[in-house]
This record gives structure tokens, sequence and C-alpha cells, in this order.
């Protein structure tokens, strides 16, 4: 598997000569389309992708140059390298001219001799590119082992040693040709392929192998399961050998492992010629594995032939709803009573699933998809159980009540929590999100429930999870409960929450964990010990907190004053191109695709790993492509049945700084006071006495006479997606439910980048020449900054309400602030936008009494209200 993990696939259906299809866009001018057979290539796992416009009814330069042009301008594309392929050095030259990173030459040879070969490495060099040198000389090309190693070491030795050329931007390719022809001379070419690798990698330090692997399997056409095995067994070994990259379908690669056996070893006879009777014992069984698409399918439907309990548990465990409900209806047929079904083969195929979520050979969102059929298969039977008045369904193992607390919208990672508990055979009670604590625990009571689940985004959040566990003790409730959302942590249960409720506070940090800690605290048996364990673990972390804090040196909010960040006004921004307040109502969703951050995206399915280089990844890549495309479908849907929309509002103000406040002024007059912004200021004693930053220090202050602004923001694309996602829910498919509020999300987070690059280059205008691509823009490598209120710069929420009543956010595109400042629609963002070249994020932290009692005189706050506030820097 390690080996494979390295082998990089080129793609080949952006090739005239080897796709009808592609071949058809481009002689149609549909060149639109034919990006599509890019994009979708680089989907599918491709690394490199190979263009090929010879065409002899084609202009191919023009067409080349034309497409690569295009190629350029999507990101999601323009991120693998080009291989241009071509045997026209004219078209080989154009290409080099416009593609920007490294490119890779497919391909030059000694076919001609000597010269041409080297003054086209030359040129080659000169661009930058690595080359692919095919196995041909004077006298043809190479078949045998022999000839293989000769050309490829003649053609280094020329190439490194006469000019320089870098061996490792060599790439060889000794030609794979078709084995099993019948012709008895080919039964060795696969064996002399791996073999030349194997001493060309031996001879030529640095230098990679490449090849057409779609040729060695050239006989079996038509019989597309045979040949992917052919393919993938052929690769095993070259791989093995040091074959280091491949033009192959990707799409098309039927697993080395998943192979059937006897195929698997007809092949591999084929492949390593290990008998003379190889061609006709493999033709033998072909006929067996004829059919369309993938060994991998032919197996697939191998198990609707099982029976129907292990054809319930593959289909939970494979997450397919397609027989669900024909294969429920047996079941039930062969049970005394419907809920047998559950009891029985379903439960026991959901515990499989647990079991493999467990080991870690399931991913999340394949346990998500598992869910799917279960639910499914659930609401066939409901009915039955209904008519049959058997109560209300299966035991269960214990029921868990789960809520987002009051003032919070964020459910992404309950909803997902739930699912995992339900897999396990939990029930789940899901009271929804913005939920008052009096509402929850009378729900609790009522359901007499084991377990209740609190979640919560947003740092308000955390104190409404003090109040609840407050609220419990009150109450005399002895359940356990749990704490879990992106801004809870072991440290805040330990110190904040748990002193306040006597039987058992938990932190649970993902879904993966849910279900062990819940399984230890339903436990009569596990749950005193398991509780004294948490116990020992918060003493401990709280022993860590106060000893991290004593380090902590505080300044006078005076002396952090003094030590403000020192602004350059040389550098203040000029004025903006277009001040004032402005709306976009219908901002077009297909334009914000290419500035989606997917890394956050793979992280919601608990899968690691930056983007795009986790769609490659050994253990995960498989099912990061998995989630990739089933999110590009959905994007698809959602943005051509406009399922959900966009909106935005923003302003240019002028502003000045006044200490730590920001003033916004009226108009240029500069003497009416709009609104004023209220910062805090870092208190703690940084090293090497580094500036305690403000916001406000960012902005040229009142008393300098500079003219200096502010922008303001608040964008959302949630319009529509609770709705859609609701109905997803509705039809038992979290999975997609789910999958709608991440992708809402994405296209928020979008939208602030793509608004922010607007305003940087258009509204605002103080960068207008910038040319940065997406990652440079995740990266934030601009100038200026856009700090959101409840992030570290700005963490007090309640600025959100100057903020949204600045540019009258709710009348101008019916966005809403909750009682705890959480933005309605959930996928949205709203901030600040400065300009200064030195503006940067900071983390307020920890701040002091003074600076407290300051602020909340500001703010017209009492103490508690104060303390409320600006809880998560009094820690
Ligand atoms: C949370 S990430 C979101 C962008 C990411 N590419 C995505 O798609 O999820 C970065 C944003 O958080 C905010 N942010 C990050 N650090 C901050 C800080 N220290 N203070 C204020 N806002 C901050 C800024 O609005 C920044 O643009």
């Amino acid at each position: 598997m390690q080996q494979q993990a390295r082998f990089i696939n080129i793609g080949e259906r952006t090739n005239v000569t080897g796709s009808a299809r592609f071949k058809k866009l481009i002689m149609d001018g549909k060149y639109e389309a034919a990006l599509d057979v890019a994009r979708q290539q680089v989907v599918s796992g491709a690394q490199i992708i190979d263009i090929n416009m010879d065409e002899a009814m084609l202009d191919s330069k023009a067409a080349m140059v034309r497409y690569l042009n295009l190629l350029a301008s999507e990101p999601d594309i323009a991120r693998v390298p080009i291989m241009v392929d071509s045997s026209k050095w004219e078209v080989i030259e154009a290409a080099l001219k416009c593609i920007q990173g490294k490119a890779v030459v497919n391909s030059i040879s000694l076919k001609e001799g000597e010269a041409p070969f080297l003054q086209q490495a030359k040129l080659l060099r000169r661009y930058g590119a690595a080359v692919v040198v095919m196995a041909f000389d004077e006298v043809g090309q190479a078949d045998t082992k022999a000839r293989k190693v000769e050309i490829c070491q003649r053609a280094y030795k020329i190439l490194v040693e006469q000019i320089g050329f870098p061996p490792q931007d060599i790439i060889f390719d000794p030609n794979i040709f078709a084995v099993a022809t019948g012709i008895e001379e080919h039964n060795n070419y696969a064996v002399d392929f791996i073999e030349a690798t194997r001493e060309i990698k031996r001879l030529c330090p640095h230098a990679k192998i490449s090849g057409g692997v779609s040729n060695v399997s050239f006989s079996f056409r038509g019989n597309d399961p045979v040949r992917e095995a052919i393919h993938s067994v052929f690769l095993y070994h070259a791989i093995k050998a040091g074959m280091d990259m491949g033009i192959v379908n990707a799409g098309q690669l039927a697993v080395y492992d998943d192979i059937p056996e006897l195929l698997k070893e007809r092949v591999e006879d084929v492949v390593l010629n290990r008998r003379d009777d190889a061609t006709e014992r493999l033709l033998e069984v072909a006929a067996q594995f004829h059919g369309k698409g993938t060994v991998a399918v032919k197996e697939d439907n191998a198990w609707r032939s099982w029976p129907v309990t292990k054809r319930l548990e593959h289909a939970l465990v494979k997450g397919i709803t397609d027989f669900i409900d024909e294969d429920t209806e047996e079941a039930r047929q062969s049970v005394e009573r419907p809920l047998h079904v559950i009891e029985g083969p379903l439960m026991d195929g959901m515990n499989v699933v647990g079991d493999l979520f467990g080991e870690g050979k399931m991913f999340l969102p394949q346990v998500v998809k598992s869910a799917r059929v279960m639910k499914k298969a659930v609401a066939y039977l409901q009915p039955y159980i209904e008519a049959e008045k058997a109560g209300t369904g299966a035991t269960t193992q214990g029921k868990v009540l789960m809520a987002t607390v009051k003032g919070d919208v964020h459910d992404i990672g309950k909803n997902i929590v739930g699912v995992v508990l339900q897999c396990n055979n939990y029930e789940v009670i899901d009271l929804g999100v913005m939920v008052p604590c009096a509402t929850l625990l009378q729900k609790a009571k009522e359901l007499n429930v084991d377990v209740i689940g609190l979640s919560g985004l947003i740092t308000p959040s955390l104190d409404e999870m003090v109040h609840v566990a407050k609220e419990m003790t009150r109450l005399g409730f002895t359940v356990p409960l749990l704490i879990g959302g992106a801004t809870t942590s072991k440290a805040h249960t330990a110190i904040k929450i748990a002193p306040h409720y006597a039987h058992g506070v938990v932190y649970v940090p993902n879904a993966s964990r849910s279900v062990s800690v819940v399984q230890s605290l339903i436990s009569a048996e596990h749950k005193p010990d398991y509780l004294a364990r948490v116990q020992d673990e918060y003493v401990r972390v709280i022993e860590q907190h106060q000893r991290s804090r004593k380090h902590e040196e505080m300044l006078s909010l005076e002396q952090a004053r003094a030590n403000r960040f020192p602004l350059d006004l040389d550098k203040v921004a000029a004025a903006p191109q277009r001040p004032g307040v402005h709306v976009w109502h219908d901002v077009d969703l297909q334009v914000l695709r290419d500035y989606i951050d997917w890394t956050p995206f793979f992280l919601t399915w608990q899968l690691s790993g930056k983007f795009p280089a986790i769609l490659n990844h050994a253990e995960v890549g498989l099912e990061a492509r998995r989630v990739y495309q089933d999110a590009n479908a959905l994007l698809d849907r959602m943005i051509a049945e406009r399922r959900i929309s966009g909106k935005a509002v923003f302003g240019l103000f002028p502003a000045n700084s006044d200490g730590d406040d920001i003033i916004v002024w009226t108009d240029e007059s500069r003497s009416t006071e709009r609104c004023r912004l209220y910062n805090l200021r870092q208190q703690v004693a940084l090293r090497n006495n580094a500036p305690n930053c403000c916001m406000a220090d960012f902005v040229a202050p009142v008393d300098s006479g500079i003219a200096d602004y502010i922008g303001a923001f608040a964008v959302s694309t949630g319009y529509g997606a609770d709705e859609y996602a609701a109905e997803f829910a509705k039809a038992h498919d979290d999975y997609n439910s789910i999958m709608v509020k991440a992708l809402a999300d994405r296209l928020a987070e979008a939208l602030a980048e793509y608004l922010h690059l607007k305003v940087r280059k258009e509204y605002w205008g103080y960068a207008a020449n910038e040319q940065l691509d997406n990652e440079q823009l995740i990266r934030e490598a601009y100038q200026g900054i856009r700090p959101a209120p409840g992030y570290p710069a700005c963490p007090e929420h309640t600025e959100k309400g100057t903020l949204f009543s600045l540019l009258d956010a709710e009348a101008q595109i019916g966005m809403l602030l909750t009682e705890s400042y959480a933005m309605w629609p959930g996928a949205a963002v709203s901030g600040w936008y400065l300009s200064h070249p030195d503006s940067k994020y900071f983390a307020v932290s920890k701040i002091g009494e003074d600076q407290l009692e300051q602020y909340a005189a500001k703010k017209g706050w009492n103490r508690q209200e104060a303390e409320s506030w600006l809880a998560p820097n009094l820690r």
C-alpha cells in the first residue's frame, strides 16, 4: 500500500487521440465542457493531466494554447501539473509559453538521432520543464529488457553528462506493450517492462519511470473487469520494481486486494509470464467476469445472491440504499414481528459498522451513510410496527437528549454525534438549536433520558452551559451531562462547568469519542469508575491551567496602552473608491465555488489533511475523494435548483481611532460620530516587549488629522439551507442533510473571501493590482485583515450589534442576531475591514480588572453583565 501511495496517476482523458468525447468537444469548440473533462480527472485522483491535441483536422497549436489558457483560470484544475503531449515541436513550445508552473513534456526520443534530441532537450531545460523520454532510437522502439535499458541509459548519459539536464526531471517511458495477444513473442512484454524498470532505476539515479498502462491489456478490450484486473496486477509489480507514474484511468482501477482470487491468479500468470498456457487459461475464465464497470462492481452485485441478513449487513456497511426496501421486506416476511428485523439483522449490521468505526476501519462519512440505510429500513418497517400496535419501537441501549443551547444556531457537530450514537443503537432525541434551558430540562424529565448532551459554537454558549449545569443541580437531576462544540474544551469543562454539577460533566471532543463516553456513562457497573477517572483528569487539567496562568505577568491597562502598536501613518490607505453601504442581493454561488477553502470541510467529516493533498492521502484519500465528489454533486444541485442563496451587505466609512475606541464618522467632515467601536487591548506582558495590541491601533488616531477608513461586512449563504437540510433529514438522509449545512458554511466563508477581494481591489481599491491564487487567499497573503467579532482580536460578541446596526443588516439582507449574538442564518460571516499594511490578527487573551471596569463603563454594563460577556478573557 505504501508503494501504491507514492505512485502518480497521469490523467489521460484530455487527449483527442485517446478520448472520443474529448475530441468531439474540442472539434465542436466546446472548450468549457472540455474543461470539465480535466476537472473530472482531477476529482478522480489524477495528479498530472496529459493534454494532447494532435488531430489532423485541428489547428493543434491554437487548440492547445486556448485550452491551456482556460485551464489556468480554473484553480481546482490548474493546481495539478500539465503534461504537454504532442509529436509536434511547435505545439510543445507554444504550450510551454502558456504554462506557469512546472510542465512535463511528452515526449522526446533518439528516434531521429542525437542532434535533434539534444537540441530539444536544451530548449526544454531552458523552460525548466521535465521531460518524458521514450525508449526509442534510430533502430526503433525498444521491446526487450536489454533494448529498453540500453536506450534509456544512453539517453540519460547524453542528457545529464553533455548538457547537465537535471536527472530528477527525466522520466523514461520504456514502452508498455500488450500481452496475451496470442503471439508468443509478446508474452514477456510486461516482464520486460518491469525488469527494465528495476534496472533503469539502478543505472540512472533520480530518473523516473512512466508508461501508458492501458496498452498492456489491449487484447481484452471490451471486457473492462478483466482489463482493470490486468492493470492493477501489472501496476502492483511494476510499482514494486520502481515505476513512479503512469497514464492510467484512476477512476477505473481495480483494488489489487479486491480482485477475485481466481481472476487474480490467472492474470498474474499472464502478466508475469508464469506458464505457457497462461493466455488460454485467462481466456477460459474471462467471460465469467465479463460485464460493465469495474471488478469491484462485479463483486458488488454478487452480494445480491447472499442470504437476506447478510445482504442487510452488507448494505449497512457499504451505505447502499438501492435495495433496502426490498431486502427489509424480505427480512420482515421471514420473522414473526416486524420489530425483530430491527432488533435482529439491522442492529447486528449496525454493530458491525460501530465496531469497524471504533477500530478506525471506517470513516465518519461512511458511518453517516450507514445511518441513512438504517433509517430508511426503519422507516419502511414503521407502518407495520404501528399496525401491530407494538409500542414505540425496539429496545435501545439508552436515551440521549441533545440540544444546541439557547442563543446558538450551530448544529453540524451535534447532528453528527447524534447519527453516530444512533448507529450504535442509542435512542437520540434531538431538540434542535436555540433550546432554552427550561425546555431542555423539562423534556429530559418527561422522557426520563439517560444522558443530556449540550452543544454550542460561539463563546457565549459556554456560559449558557454553565447555567444548564447549575439548573440541573437546583432541580435535582442525576443524569450525566455531555459537553461538545467548537469553542468548548476539556479545560473549560473542568474549570467552569463541572464544579456546578456533581453527577458527571464530560467533555466529548468528537463524534467518534461520543460512543465510548456514552457507553461508560450508561453502564451502572462502569459509570462510577469512569467518572472518577474523568474527575482525576479534570484535577490535572485545572492544575496545569493554574501553572500556565501563574507565569503570565499582567500589565496595568495604562502600561499596556503606553505600549500600543506603533502605526506607520505614512502607510495609511487612500480613501475608498466607493464609500458608503453596498448590498448584494443574489450572489452567484457558481463564482464562489472557486474560492472555497476545502480543508475545514474535510475536518467536519473527521478527515484531517490539507486540501488538495488529502485527496491522495494514503489512508484517507479514497474516502476524501468520495465525500468531495458527493459534495460537488450536491453543490451542483443546490446551485442549479437555487436551493440556497447568498447575500452580502458591506460598507466603507470614514473612521479614526480614539484611544482604544474606533470612531465611525457620519461623513467626511469628521465632526459627528455615527457610532463607536469598543475594543479590548492585550494586557499580558509579551515576550521581547512586543506591542500590546488593540484593533484601534491599526486605524489612524483622531488627533493625527489623517483621514482613515474602516469597512464592515456581513454575509450569509444560509438562506434556504435549513429548509433544504430538513427535507433530507425528513427523507432519513442525514448524510445529505449534514452535507447541505457543511457546504453552506463553506460558501459563506468563500463569500467572505471573495467580497474581501472585491473590496481590496475595487470598492476600497487600495490593492487594485493584487493577483493572488486561492491558496494565497486562504493564507490571507494580502494587505489588510477582516477581524470578526467573537474571534481573538475582538472577542466580545455584543460588538456585532454595532456592526449590524451600522450596516442595517436586518433590513438590508434579513440577517439577525440571537440573544447570544449568534448570526442567523447560521452559515454567516461578519467582521471589520482594516486596510493598513501592518494590521494583523492577534489574541486579546486575558484582561485585568482595570480594563474590565473601564470597558463595562463604556458599554453601560453592571458587574455581572461585564463578567458574563467578557468571561472568555477573564480566565
Ligand atoms: C476562521 S478562518 C476562516 C477562513 C477559512 N479560510 C475558512 O474557509 O474557514 C479566518 C477568519 O477568522 C477571522 N479571524 C482569524 N483570526 C482572528 C483573530 N485573531 N481576530 C479576529 N478575527 C480573526 C478572520 O475573519 C479571518 O478571515
